[in-house]
């Protein structure tokens, strides 16, 4: 944590803007009634959510708290649930006109009534383009007079490098850096965070993580649906947009990055962005750029059945994208970020490929395999060799399985946004972005999205439901991947083949 940041304890009041939006419903209020649940929130936080709409109170407490499921015999945490409710009003009122925020900062005078400091904090889940009109408008009748500010932004931040740049230049002199907070949610889910613990608590893995050892990394996403509703959102921001320039990218560089001087946000975010400096995109010819169509039993559409879409669309709703960090540690090991929408499986993983054992004793092993499963069904495992058990004396592979729900079985593992609220409000910024991390990010794809822009290429088709375009098999073996994983192994069962 930054020395200089100090956890809001009390005195604490946070405004959700967007407030009647989907992912306030589905997502920020669960989060916030998770923390305070467990007591993990000040005491006295006063909660307003903020939108145009025209929503009645009890409307609106319906609203935010119909995805919070409560056992019927949980009666501990129902009267939570009726205390949070407490906690929560809602204030109508537009995004740039400054009575709206005079009227604001009333209402939140008199709900955080008398009070030694006042510590705001703001949550932008707004569309990109009213991030500014709000900010200014906050800094200039809610920003408190005694008291910490922090104002959380989501994504995207920009579009591109040059619009990033803008956004920031325009947030700068309203929040200092200390202030903001913008969101990568992936930063928030457990399995990327252990990706540190990972790395540099374990010799055994931080002794292998370079290129003497490592053959590739894999980084994929898969969405087992469509765009369906978000294609005129998703038409122009595509893919690479969507999922790449942040969520990928923000994981390879956990990856990639040297071991950082301290756990403080800036010096873990100081690493990441040495990492980021040093990547470069693979040869754009070698991109595999897709588009999903219909599925093959006709039921679910192909990306441009969607009236949102615009007709004859190229947009890519996959992409396989090469990269390389050109340093010492990684010089010529291929990261291959895969993300892809309407596949037929959701699943998030990192892989990382060790080299094959030296030929001489044994010219049938199978490669090492670490595969860190983000989501879902948390797990990391390592494929390894062993002798068949039985007469053979066949190398067999099989793993070392730490699967989260099997190992914890009184787990409850956080939300992304859970972990997130907590460090904003705690004023830890070691998992939020900070610019310079994003700069590069836009910098590193950057050329591909001018040459989609420029060139349109015609993105290959595959079907809804499907693996992805075609051309994969071919692209992991260009780069390295050796896929020699034998039928009778599936994660995370082993059926025995015949002892021969
Ligand atoms: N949903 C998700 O899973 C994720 C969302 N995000 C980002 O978070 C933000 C919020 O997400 P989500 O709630 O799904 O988005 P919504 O589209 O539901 O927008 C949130 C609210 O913003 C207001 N709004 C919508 N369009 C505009 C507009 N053009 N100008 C001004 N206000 C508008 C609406 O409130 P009202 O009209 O009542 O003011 C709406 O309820 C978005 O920027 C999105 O990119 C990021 C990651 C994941
Ligand atoms: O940021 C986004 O992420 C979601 C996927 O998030 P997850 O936590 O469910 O993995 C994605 O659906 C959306 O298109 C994108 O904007």
């Amino acid at each position: 944590m930054s020395s200089s940041i100090q956890p809001i304890k009390q005195n604490a009041s946070m405004v959700v803007f967007g407030a009647s939006g989907d992912l306030a419903k589905k997502k920020t209020f669960p989060a916030l009634f998770s923390l305070y649940k467990d007591g993990r929130l000040p005491q006295d936080l006063v909660i307003v959510g903020y939108a145009r709409s025209k929503i009645e109170p009890n409307d609106f407490i319906e609203r935010i708290t119909q995805y919070i499921k409560i056992d019927d015999n949980d009666s501990e945490t129902k009267q939570k649930l009726e205390e949070f409710k407490k906690m929560c009003t809602y204030y109508r009122g537009s995004y740039d006109e400054v009575e709206s925020f005079q009227g604001l900062n009333k209402h939140l005078l008199e709900r955080e009534g008398d009070r030694t400091e006042r510590n705001r904090v703001f949550y932008l889940a707004l569309p990109p383009d009213v991030f500014v009109p709000v900010a200014t408008h906050l800094k200039q009748q809610c920003y408190p007079e005694k008291g910490a500010a922090r104002l959380i932004i989501e994504k995207p931040f920009g579009f591109d490098l040059d619009s990033a740049r803008e956004l920031q230049s325009k947030l700068g002199p309203l929040f200092h850096e200390n202030e903001v907070y913008r969101i990568d949610h992936y930063l928030g889910k457990e399995m990327v965070q252990n990706l540190v613990h990972l790395r540099f608590c374990n010799p055994i893995f931080s002794q292998l993580w370079n290129k003497d050892s490592i053959s590739n990394v894999q980084i994929t996403f898969k969405e087992p649906i469509g765009t369906e509703g978000r294609g005129g959102y998703f038409d122009s921001s595509t893919i690479v947009r969507d999922i790449v320039q942040n969520h990928l990218v923000q994981v390879l560089s956990l990856i990639a990055m040297e071991p950082p001087t301290t756990l403080s946000a800036d010096d873990l975010r100081d690493a990441k962005v040495q990492a980021l400096r040093r990547t470069r995109l693979g040869e754009l010819q070698d991109v595999v750029l897709g588009q999903y169509i219909k599925s093959k039993d006709g039921k679910h559409p192909g990306y441009l059945d969607d009236e949102t879409v615009p007709k004859g669309s190229k947009c890519p709703t996959y992409s396989a994208i090469p990269m390389f960090v050109d340093n010492d540690r990684w010089d010529g090991v291929p990261f291959l970020l895969k993300a892809g929408k309407a596949m037929n499986a959701g699943k998030v993983e990192v892989r990382v490929q060790f080299k094959p054992v030296a030929n001489g004793l044994f010219n049938d092993a199978y490669h090492n395999e670490l595969v860190i499963r983000i989501q879902p069904n948390e797990a990391v495992y390592l494929k390894m060799n062993i002798k068949q058990p039985g007469i053979s004396s066949k190398p067999l592979l099989t793993d070392l399985d730490l699967t989260y729900k099997n190992r914890f079985t009184n787990m409850k593992l956080h939300e992304a946004y859970e972990a997130l609220f907590f460090d904003a409000f705690a004023g830890d910024q070691s998992r939020f972005a900070r610019i310079d991390e994003l700069e590069c990010a836009w910098t590193l794809v950057g050329p591909l999205l001018q040459y989609m822009e420029k060139e349109k290429p015609e993105p290959k088709p595959y079907e809804y439901g499907s693996e992805g375009p075609d051309c994969l098999n071919e692209f992991l073996q260009k780069f390295g991947y050796s896929y020699d994983t034998p039928d009778y192994y599936e994660y995370p069962v082993t059926n025995l083949p015949e002892d021969k």
